[in-house]
């Protein structure tokens, strides 16, 4: 519980103390995690990109439910996290993991600026920002490990997020308690989009005592499938051609 004391100095209303877990998992960029708190607490439920109802629950609900995605990530790895929102997962992961590299991929400008602020502020060399739909990015962005949470059910998410990995690449969604269902729904999905082994892990539970589970999908040689294996020669065809990168073009007109 927020603290009268805590809110005189500067905490923002509602907002907990963080868990000792928080210590554990941050460790030397502990005082970061509880920076990004604040600012989802303030600046992020000012400009409606977190209901003001999560505010108390920040800390177990999202930041570390999020972070301890971490355990499943090899060292040095490339990350996307497709549709970042207000940077969950990307940026507690990012926190506690400053050996992956982390790209927040997100299509509305309202949520990109509030994501390069908090980059800014917190310092975070390992996270780049950018603006755009996943299904504009085959070819342009090309990464160990696509993340997710709360962007679109499990064979929608993998149409989007498969064919940004490389080869034998992995998707790790948050999915909760309809991992196991969204799973058995997607099977012929998965196999068009070139996966090859999928599974629910729950993760965290020693350190948060209930488990977040993830969606592990892997993916083989041709992740996405045939249509984006196309799509990323032509890309790389275009790149060579001179073709400005994604972040660079008109994006034509989009909801704010
Ligand atoms: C419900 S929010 C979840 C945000 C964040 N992942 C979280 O867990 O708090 C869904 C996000 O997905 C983004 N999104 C929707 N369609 C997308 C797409 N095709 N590619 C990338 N992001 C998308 C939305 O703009 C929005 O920020």
């Amino acid at each position: 519980m927020a603290t009268e004391s805590a809110a005189a100095d500067g905490v923002p209303e509602g907002l907990s103390e963080p868990p000792q877990a928080a210590r554990e998992i941050f460790g030397e960029r502990f005082a970061s995690a509880q920076r990004y708190a604040e600012l989802l607490a303030s600046a992020g439920v000012q400009r409606g990109l977190i209901g003001p109802r999560e505010v108390p629950r920040l800390w177990d609900r999202h930041v570390l439910n999020c972070a301890v995605l971490s355990e499943l990530l090899p060292q040095g790895a490339t990350l996307c996290d497709v549709g970042s929102g207000a940077g969950l997962p990307g940026i507690p992961v990012a926190l506690a993991r400053p050996d992956v590299s982390v790209t927040l991929l997100e299509p509305l400008l309202r949520r990109t600026t509030f994501l390069e602020e908090v980059v800014r502020e917190l310092g975070l060399t390992n996270v780049t920002v950018l603006r755009g739909r996943a299904e504009e990015m085959i070819g342009k962005v090309s990464v160990e490990i696509v993340t997710a949470r709360a962007v679109a059910p499990l064979d929608r998410l993998a149409g989007w997020g498969m064919p940004l990995l490389r080869p034998y690449g992995q998707m790790l969604a948050l999915k909760g308690d309809t991992a196991e269902q969204e799973l058995a729904d997607s099977r012929a999905a998965l196999t068009r989009l070139g996966a090859v082994e999928w599974s629910v892990i729950p993760v965290g539970e020693s350190l948060l005592g209930a488990a977040t589970r993830v969606v592990q999908v892997k993916a083989g040689e041709s992740p996405g499938g045939v249509k984006a294996a196309t799509r990323r020669a032509k890309a790389a065809r275009a790149g060579r051609a001179g073709g400005r990168p994604a972040e660079a073009r008109g994006t034509g007109r989009r909801r704010r």
